[in-house]
């Protein structure tokens, strides 16, 4: 279940990068005797167990000064250098975090004698994230929401570029933030995939009230972790007894045996994060999902197909009209992004939509509380006949979606046998396993049909 696909094997930045796991212990960190670093199949360089590792056992110690992070504050408070580089930073995006901890990331890569240089050489020379793809491989993704996405990052890192230029022109080499050196988007993109694709949050410094505040940080050695819904270590942050400073540690969460990796877990992605941010799909991901506009005209054809006769999904009833915008399905800025697949199956909020709509008694419908009405496991809430029309209703706007796909499984797996390489090889199975998501949700809900269509049956027999 935990099978993935990326580009194997991408060289370093230097070919022979320094010892990293002698800096770490050389910097006064802890790395496990038994934590080596090897070639991992097919997720590239990653930490091994050499000998059997006890549960609950310390892997990895990072003290406080060791990971790279994008302080502005204190950067504020230094030379023009640094205030260059925040300026730049305050330009970029909230979303396109990445990109900020990117540029004191190419300072660091461009930095003659930079601290973190025995970290900077050994990160990998090229990433597999799709805004590195040829534009075939991006259309062959099928997908337009993540699509979407490769574009705007495109299309930011091309402006972004240009800003950079504007800024860094006229500057002496003293206040060159990158010691002189070019930066161009596909330098930008370089740093924005090396810490999207290795950049955990933890919490940095503290707020006044006492709260720590979020941020991305780059962990040397750590970040040689890859990835599993499954992992076997997880990141735990800890005080230093000494001086009460942050220390982040990899903790062995279950017995490790003798060969084994050392995975930590990214977080609940779905693959079209896992792809934009680290250039890998995971194949039956749990929580991968497709997108889907709520539409009321396409939901009306999709139940009349169903079998459901005059459904009122684009001329709902005022007290639907009412439920459709406490669930923001409706109103003045709706979200109508809705999701099938994952842990869920149905979104909430959009099968609380669908069992209001398809209705046939308003007094149950509006006594029905929100959650009960947004949750797959409650049983019926509005009556069988109810659950079964939205139900199938799904199921059939299932098959639309799947016949917008140029392409069928069959055909994608016939291509991938043939012998795709890189980029085309992931955006085949990418688009394959969107399709399987729709192909589970279609399985699931038919099941559930079946039995409640089965238990339907029983009642009226006693
Ligand atoms: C934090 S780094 C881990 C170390 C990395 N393998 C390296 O060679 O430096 C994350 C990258 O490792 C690879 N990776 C991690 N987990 C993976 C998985 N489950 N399947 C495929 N590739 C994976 C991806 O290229 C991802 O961008």
């Amino acid at each position: 279940a935990s099978a993935s696909a990326s580009a194997s094997y991408p060289t370093r930045l230097v070919s022979q990068p320094p010892d990293l796991i002698k800096w770490v212990r050389r910097e006064g960190g802890l790395v496990h005797q038994a934590v080596k670093i090897a070639q991992d199949e097919s997720r590239g360089l990653g930490l091994v167990a050499a000998e059997e590792i006890p549960k609950g056992s310390e892997l990895i110690i990072l003290r406080d000064h060791m990971p790279l992070r994008f302080n502005s504050t204190e950067l504020e408070h230094e030379d023009g250098l640094d205030s260059v580089l925040v300026n730049l930073a305050s330009q970029i995006p909230e979303e396109l975090w990445a990109m900020k901890l990117g540029l004191k990331l190419l300072q660091e890569r461009a930095k003659v004698g930079s601290f973190w240089w025995p970290y900077v050489s050994n990160l990998p020379e090229t990433y597999s994230v799709p805004i590195f793809f040829p534009g075939e491989d991006i259309k062959n993704l099928q997908y337009a929401p993540l699509v979407h996405q490769i574009n705007k990052r495109c299309r930011f890192l091309l402006d972004f570029e240009q800003e950079v230029k504007r800024s860094l022109e006229n500057l002496k080499l003293d206040n060159h933030p990158f010691g002189g050196q070019e930066v161009d988007s596909s330098s930008l993109g370089w740093a924005m995939s090396a810490v999207s694709s290795r950049a955990f949050r933890l919490y940095g410094n503290k707020r006044t009230d006492g709260t720590r505040i979020d941020i991305p940080m780059m962990l040397p050695l750590i970040d040689m972790c890859n990835h599993s819904f499954n992992p076997n270590a997880q990141i735990v942050q800890e005080q230093d007894t000494g001086n009460a400073k942050m220390l982040v540690k990899v903790v062995a969460e279950t017995a490790i045996k003798p060969y084994d990796p050392l995975l930590l877990s990214y977080g609940c992605l779905n693959n079209d994060l896992l792809l934009l941010d680290y250039g890998f799909v995971v194949h039956s991901n749990p929580y991968d999902c497709i997108e889907l506009k709520y539409d009321g005209d396409l939901l009306d054809a999709a139940s009349m197909a169903a079998g459901v006769s005059s459904p009122s999904f684009s001329a709902p009833a005022p007290w639907q009209q009412q439920i459709l915008s406490q669930l923001n399905l409706a109103g003045e800025a709706p979200d109508l992004k809705v999701t099938l697949g994952g842990p869920e199956t149905v979104e909430g909020r959009f099968l609380a939509a669908l069992r209001v709509l398809l209705a046939s008694n308003a007094e149950t419908a509006q006594n029905c509380d929100l959650d009960t009405l947004k949750c797959i496991s409650s049983e019926a809430p509005l009556g069988v006949a109810n659950e079964v029309a939205a139900f199938r209703t799904v199921m059939a706007l299932c098959v639309i979606a799947l016949r917008h796909f140029p392409t069928k499984i069959m055909e994608d797996e016939a291509l991938l046998k043939q012998g795709a390489s890189g980029s085309t090889e992931l955006a085949i199975q990418f688009r394959i396993q969107k399709k399987s998501v729709i192909i589970d949700v279609m399985r699931d809900l038919s099941k559930r049909v079946k039995l409640l269509e089965s238990k339907e049956k029983i009642t009226a027999e006693v």
